[in-house]
């Protein structure tokens, strides 16, 4: 795999492109805003989604789906909501047996379904799925500081051949067959990242944050299992890893945004502010139909969903999650 497209210049695939220039590939990056093609082009820089990291001058950008399809594996790193759409314009550009590889993490609202579910409707029959994640802020990545991923995929030797093309010393991915085990524990970590910043921002203290990072994780594990995932792998980067970076740092927007709600804020406001795109919302109501459609518990994530979507207040939210039944702790 030497040449690699990504679809989508954004923080995480501006940084995506970066890495795997770094690991010798020949890469184009699209991005749909010809002023960033530009940018990246001619300064080198992403100022908007990258602001203060120099990009190594052998990244190219492109405002041309096809150019960026002209590849060996090409990686999707589009916000989730909108990720069926670009693969509909990308479906007849699609070099046919090229590995798709999802970097977005979220679950579709219209729909609730799975970000390669999306994928793999809207793309060529037989395209061969892959799935990148795992604890990695962009700017980190971007900036080459050390990072450990997983890549899955259920086809055999995708994502081994896959971590051959992209892992450096500084960007170290593990393989994994688990493609929906990896997946789910990206999506829903951005909804308990939520849930831990509102606990920081309401100054809940640091045993609620314990407790909230535990329970989240009973429910990723308990969807992730619903749903076909292997129980060791939200134990590992993709779930324990993600929840555990992404739920305990300001650097995460999910986190962020959380914050400013438990400090009272409201949810408009916040969003109002930023053009980066914070995924646990539209994900805190997909993952919660999704679950009550499979009957399963996931407090957490409907109580941020609850405050988000539903206009329920914030102490009414604690309140119900505080006043839940005692219960055995497994499972
Ligand atoms: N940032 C990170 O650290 C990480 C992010 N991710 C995931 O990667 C995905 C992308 O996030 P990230 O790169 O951070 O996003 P950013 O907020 O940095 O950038 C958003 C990107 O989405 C584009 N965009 C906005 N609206 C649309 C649309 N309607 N159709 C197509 N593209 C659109 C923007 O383009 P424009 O400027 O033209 O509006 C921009 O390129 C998310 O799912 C996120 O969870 C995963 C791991 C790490
Ligand atoms: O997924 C991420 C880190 O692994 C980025 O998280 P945020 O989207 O919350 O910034």
């Amino acid at each position: 795999m030497q040449r690699i497209g990504v679809i989508g210049a954004g923080a995480w695939g501006t940084a995506l492109a970066q890495t795997a220039v770094r690991a010798g590939r020949d890469v184009v990056l699209w991005a749909r805003d010809a002023a960033v093609v530009d940018q990246i082009n001619r300064d080198h820089l992403n100022r908007e989604y990258l602001p203060g990291c120099p990009l190594d001058p052998a990244l190219v950008a492109t405002p041309d789906l096809a150019a960026a399809c002209e590849a060996d594996a090409v990686l999707l790193v589009v916000p989730a909501q909108f990720l069926r759409a670009v693969c509909r314009d990308l479906a007849p550009l699609w070099r046919p047996g090229s590995p798709a590889v999802l970097c977005s993490k979220g679950i579709e609202l219209s729909s609730g379904a799975l970000m390669t579910d999306v994928v793999r409707a809207e793309l060529p029959a037989g395209t061969p799925l892959a799935c990148l994640s795992g604890p990695s802020f962009a700017a980190e990545v971007a900036k080459g500081l050390p990072t450990a991923v997983t890549i899955a995929s259920d086809v055999d030797g995708v994502a081994e051949q896959l971590v051959q093309a992209l892992g450096t010393r500084t960007f170290r991915p593990y393989h994994s067959a688990d493609l929906i085990g990896a997946e789910t524990g990206g999506a829903v970590k951005n909804v308990l990242a939520i849930a831990c910043g509102i606990l920081e921002g309401a100054g809940l203290g640091d045993n609620a944050r314990a407790a909230l990072l535990t329970r989240g994780l009973a429910e990723i594990t308990r969807l992730g299992i619903a749903l076909g995932g292997q129980p060791q792998t939200f134990m590992g980067l993709s779930g324990m890893g993600d929840l555990m970076l992404t739920a305990t740092s300001m650097q995460s927007r999910n986190f962020s945004l959380g914050f400013a709600l438990g400090q009272g804020r409201a949810l408009a406001e916040i969003l109002a502010e930023r053009k980066a795109v914070t995924e646990g919302v539209a994900t805190a109501a997909a993952v919660t139909a999704l679950a009550r459609q499979r009957g399963i518990d996931m407090p957490l994530c409907a109580a941020v969903d609850a405050l988000l979507n539903h206009g329920q207040a914030l102490p009414e939210v604690i309140d119900g999650l505080l006043t839940r039944p005692f219960r055995q702790e497994q499972g």
